[in-house]
């Protein structure tokens, strides 16, 4: 049985002050760690005051992207050791903005998931395809061989560790959200490229979350798919209302 994960993703939003606020208040009304892992990516910036708000509760505190070398002279970024040693847990790797507008490849992806382990971090690996090669039918291709590339010299421990987040861009931020079918079908098709890499027991551990215009109207039913175990999450985790929502549903699934 694979835990459920329920990630915010923050992106560029909230000020320190409502960054802290909203941790206050979502800190004392989570629902238990044993049914559902509950993190928060924020900015670099709010990451030590979320670490501190959080305490020892079960909030656990993410970013949002890092660099791939420990430290140098990488103007402007943060590494891994840093992160770790704010007490930052989870760092998302590869999300399709960081891909359009930074530059980032599967091999970039790849080499940050790689030094992410090797720091005592935990990634979610961000795949998804474009409205474009939706509609030419190539799908599954395209995810299977960002899988391939992303998970590219990892452990199968560290890929049964891993988290990876099926996010199809053109469901980002615009409303549309794939149905759960097609969502399931699509982590369904992660997994088995998984089992292929690895073996069963590795494909059977990994959680894949969904992201895409999730939110607590539509959560219910992405969680109840087979292959869906949790959910990364832009606009409707910003509100602790909602997003306590959305971590009520990941603790039923
Ligand atoms: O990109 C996302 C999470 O990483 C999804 O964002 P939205 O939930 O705002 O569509």
């Amino acid at each position: 049985m694979r835990k459920p994960i329920i990630a915010g993703n923050w992106k560029m939003y909230k000020t320190a002050a409502e960054a802290k606020a909203f941790a206050e208040e979502v800190k004392t009304a989570l629902p238990s760690a044993e049914k559902v892992d509950a993190v928060i990516c924020a900015p670099a910036l709010f990451l030590q005051n979320l670490v501190e708000s959080a305490g020892n509760t079960d909030l656990k505190i993410g970013a949002q992207t890092m660099h791939e070398e420990k430290e140098g002279a990488f103007t402007g970024e943060v590494s891994p050791v840093q992160l770790k040693d704010l007490g930052v847990e989870y760092v998302i790797i590869g999300h399709s903005e960081r891909r359009q507008y930074f530059n980032e490849t599967d091999e970039s992806a790849n080499r940050k998931v790689v030094s992410a382990f090797e720091h005592g971090l935990k990634p979610i690996l961000c795949v998804g395809e474009s409205l474009e090669q939706r509609d030419s039918g190539d799908t599954g291709n395209v995810v299977e061989a960002q899988v391939e590339k992303g998970v590219a010299r990892l452990s199968a421990e560290q890929a049964a560790e891993l988290v990876i987040a099926y996010e199809p861009i053109w469901a980002i931020g615009t409303g549309k959200t794939a149905t759960a079918e097609d969502a399931n079908e699509v982590c369904g098709i992660i997994r088995k490229k998984i089992e292929s890499l690895y073996n069963e027991e590795t494909a059977g551990a990994v959680r894949i979350q969904y992201g895409g215009s999730v939110k607590p109207a539509n959560i219910e039913e992405l969680m109840n798919m087979e292959h869906i175990d949790g959910a990364l999450v832009g606009g409707a985790s910003l509100e602790a209302e909602s997003f306590l929502k959305l971590l009520e549903a990941g603790a039923n699934a």
